[in-house]
């Protein structure tokens, strides 16, 4: 593979100091510059070789088109959905993350949400702080021997598995690419959506965010789930429909919500923050000491690579480390023919 010359990189986001220490231990200049506003990004972009971010720099086509010497975006995380990447990739742009970096602490996050659910611990919580002793208010239910619909059984959703299956729970689940036979052996059962709505006590969502996974959960299939269903949404906002889900809080079909990402990120739509059986978070599924330092690290380590010419190597499992793989060999090899990464992958 022949050397890329990245010579500078921006950081437009809180990332590991670890990321700098790399690039810089490597002669690349680093500019860390947050809360960029997108004019300024658009100015400021031709002056940089790499650009380094998380999940709040919106990386959009006009950004990209006025990035003139960028070979890289690397995304210090794993949902690539804040990054144009057809964009990038026409643009001959390499898009990289860094999928296995923050898996643990996305599914231990989940785990909390649903063992905040089923015992409305943060209500609680905040009852206590008001003065208040309500042992009745805040009965739960035991999470043992309950179903759990597993959306999305990459990674994240097979460590959320593990985890749940340890409480009791039996877990189910639907993935249109991770084969039956091997989520069967980590405990989870795979079947249609049309069987698993109806089955689940809880469901917690796990997929990217592309096409064909907005509003997985919407009006029709709240309707074909259980009454009172528990979700969990630590993937992205809008795989379950915001509107949809107030709906069915209001009618009692979802008996309560955990909530870590949203479609507006922060979110000035306050109904489903506010709604007493929703219990959320500003995005922190990633936001661990040990998940920064691995994906600030990772990012920083496989820019490198590149500058040296090197393959990239990773944790590439079957498909699900695609946006790294692919899009860095259409971009290297295939750089003639770009194709819509998003739809290779829904269509593979
Ligand atoms: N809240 C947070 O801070 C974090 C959120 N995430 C989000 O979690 C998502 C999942 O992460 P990983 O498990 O690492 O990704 P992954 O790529 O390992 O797994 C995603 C799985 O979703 C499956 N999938 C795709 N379309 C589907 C559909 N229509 N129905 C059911 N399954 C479908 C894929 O086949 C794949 O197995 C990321 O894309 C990201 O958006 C990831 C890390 C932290
Ligand atoms: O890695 C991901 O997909 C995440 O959602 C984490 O986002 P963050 O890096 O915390 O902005």
């Amino acid at each position: 593979m022949a050397p890329i010359s990245i010579k500078s990189v921006l950081i437009s986001e809180s990332v590991d100091p670890r990321c700098r220490a790399i690039l810089e231990e490597n002669g690349i200049r680093v500019t860390e510059k947050q809360n960029m506003k997108k004019d300024e990004l658009i100015a400021e972009i031709k002056d940089y070789d790499g650009l380094v971010v998380r999940s709040a720099t919106k990386v959009t086509a006009d950004i990209i088109n006025a990035a003139d010497n960028l070979k890289i975006i690397g995304r210090a995380g794993t949902g690539v959905d804040n990054v144009d990447v057809d964009a990038a990739t026409k643009k001959g742009i390499i898009v990289m993350n860094t999928p296995s970096g923050n898996t643990i602490s996305a599914a231990e996050l989940t785990c909390a949400l649903l063992m905040s659910l089923s015992r409305n611990v943060p209500q609680a919580a905040m009852s206590m702080k008001q003065g208040n002793w309500d042992r009745k208010k805040f009965m739960g239910a035991e999470l043992f021997g309950k179903v759990l619909g597993i959306v999305g059984l990459g990674r994240i959703g097979k460590e959320v598995a593990s985890r749940m299956q340890s409480f009791g729970m039996r877990t189910i689940g639907y993935d249109p690419i991770t084969p039956p036979e091997v989520s069967a052996s980590w405990g989870v059962e795979q079947m249609s959506l049309e069987q698993l709505w109806p089955q689940c006590d809880y469901i917690t969502v796990h997929t990217p965010l592309m096409p064909s996974t907005v509003g997985l959960l919407n009006d029709e299939t709240f309707a074909k789930c259980k009454k009172g269903v528990k979700v969990v949404n630590c993937a992205r906002g809008g795989i379950i429909d915001e509107a949809a889900l107030v709906r069915a809080l209001e009618s009692g079909q979802c008996g309560g919500a955990g909530l870590d990402v949203f479609v507006e990120e922060p979110p000035k739509e306050r109904s489903l923050i506010n709604h007493p059986n929703v219990i959320s978070c500003p995005h922190l599924g990633a936001s661990t000491k040990e998940a920064q330092a691995r994906c600030g690290e990772d990012i920083a380590l496989q820019i490198v690579d590149m500058v040296q010419g090197k393959k990239l190597v990773g944790a590439v499992s079957s498909t699900q480390n695609y946006f790294s793989v692919l899009c860095y060999y259409k971009t290297c090899i295939s750089k003639d023919k770009p194709q819509n990464i998003i739809q290779l992958f829904s269509t593979c």
